[in-house]
């Protein structure tokens, strides 16, 4: 795949009018949009955010929240009624037609429906911006087949949207967003109308998008998982408020509001309910207890050399390690079954580094509490997802080697 040569690069951020990598290319000040058709819609309400130069940022939040309206104040689509919007170095407050246009251009776009122009070929809708912008038919050419190129199309250039997959489709979307060297990319709601395999190759290219090109993404979803896979920092919004902002890999962990508690669940079915724990009391007699995985705690090998030193034997009954934010996150419930005191031992060691959930025994079961990541007072009830209830030895000294991954391959999500 060759370099596009007219866009920006990662290790060159700096290039254009505007701001430096990690610095705010995107400034929110007291901004609140208030519609006023019929009843009054604060649809976005005093929001204060920064979004930095380089990253991909998420917004999420149920139907309504704002975040389209939020989003397309960036564009100057809608104009804030009070405070400020600041997009690379320029406040959009106040001004008019002709000096929003060279802002907007620096701003591209994509969308839940694609938005493609049904008589124009794939090339032909792709090289529309750049027939607006006045550039030379010869120049338009070479960039169009430049951009097909990077969205992994170039064979579909002469094709109609209709004979497109949905995916295909949006990857003519991202090429036209492309096609005039935009600073920020906004994806509204643009996996939505995919299918879970198409949505994941959508996304990577978007994080070739921010990687390669160094382009600021900004992705508008209702799904926790796009922000897991692919967002650097994500804020959640209710009722047209920012309600928590945060690193993706901190927001999972720490959720501190129940909105947020509510999206962590929907991506993250790690933890059994109280049903599954029912079921997993009768199919094992062992100490069952729910432990944490993650980067600052547990590691899997971790809670193995635990077991090994106890000569506790832990058979993983529940649960899986994903990814959030490309690292390693989620948890596994054990049955554990040794010598009582070993158990317990180990069972204390465990607690001394990560967070455990003690489920007790079939015979002397103890109450689910509410477990300890606040997540998962919302979990929803229902059994194992796939992928969550793989079963697997560990922690037995005699079948493993010190190096091995005792849980690779064991309960991993996805
Ligand atoms: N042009 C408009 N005129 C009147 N009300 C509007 C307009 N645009 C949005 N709203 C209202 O503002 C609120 C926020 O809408 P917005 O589309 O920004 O939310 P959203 O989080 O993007 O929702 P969805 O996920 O359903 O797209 C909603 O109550 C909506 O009805």
């Amino acid at each position: 795949m060759p370099a596009m040569t007219s866009t920006t690069d990662r290790t060159d951020p700096t290039a254009g009018p505007g701001v430096s990598a990690g610095e705010p290319i995107i400034r929110f000040g007291d901004a609140t949009k208030v519609f006023r058709s019929g009843g009054e819609v604060r649809a976005v309400d005093g929001v204060t955010l920064d979004i930095l130069a380089g990253e991909i940022f998420g917004v999420i939040g149920y139907s309504g929240a704002g975040k389209s309206t939020l989003v397309r104040l960036i564009n100057a689509l809608e104009i804030a009624t009070s405070g400020t919007v600041e997009v690379d170095g320029t406040v959009l407050t106040g001004l008019g037609e002709s000096r929003l246009r060279p802002v907007r251009s620096r701003i591209g776009m994509i969308f839940q429906q694609f938005n493609l122009m049904s008589s124009r070929t794939v090339a032909s809708n792709v090289a529309y911006p750049l027939r607006v912008a006045g550039w030379p038919r010869e120049k338009r050419a070479a960039r169009v087949a430049e951009l097909l190129e990077f969205v992994g199309i170039s064979d579909k250039a002469r094709a109609y949207p209709a004979r497109l997959s949905g995916g295909q489709k949006q990857r003519v979307g991202i090429a036209r967003a492309l096609a005039a060297n935009p600073r920020i990319l906004l994806a509204d709601e643009s996996t939505s109308a995919l299918d879970p395999e198409t949505t994941q190759e959508v996304l990577a290219l978007l994080r070739r998008v921010n990687r390669e090109l160094g382009i600021t993404v900004v992705i508008i979803t209702h799904e926790m998982d796009v922000v897991r896979t692919t967002c650097d920092r994500v804020a959640v919004m209710e009722h047209g408020k920012v309600v928590e902002v945060g690193d993706v890999y901190r927001v999972f962990a720490e959720p501190g509001h129940d909105v947020t508690r509510r999206f962590v669940a929907t991506a993250l079915r790690d933890r059994p309910s109280s049903d599954v724990v029912a079921r997993l009391r009768a199919r094992h007699a062992g100490r069952i207890v729910t432990v944490g995985v993650d980067e600052a705690a547990g590691s899997s090998a971790r809670l193995t050399r635990t077991l090994r030193a106890h000569g506790v034997d832990g058979t993983v009954v529940y649960g899986g390690i994903t990814e959030v934010a490309e690292r390693p996150y989620g948890s596994l419930t054990f049955e554990l079954v040794g010598d009582e005191a070993a158990v317990e031992a180990a069972v204390d060691e465990f607690r001394s580094y990560t967070d455990l959930v003690d489920l007790g025994t079939a015979a002397a079961p103890r109450e689910v509490p509410s477990v300890v990541r606040p997540r998962d007072d919302q979990a929803p009830d229902g059994d194992a997802h796939p992928g969550g209830t793989g079963e697997g030895s560990v922690g037995r000294p005699d079948r493993r080697g010190p190096d091995s991954g005792p849980l690779g391959g064991t309960g991993t999500n996805r």
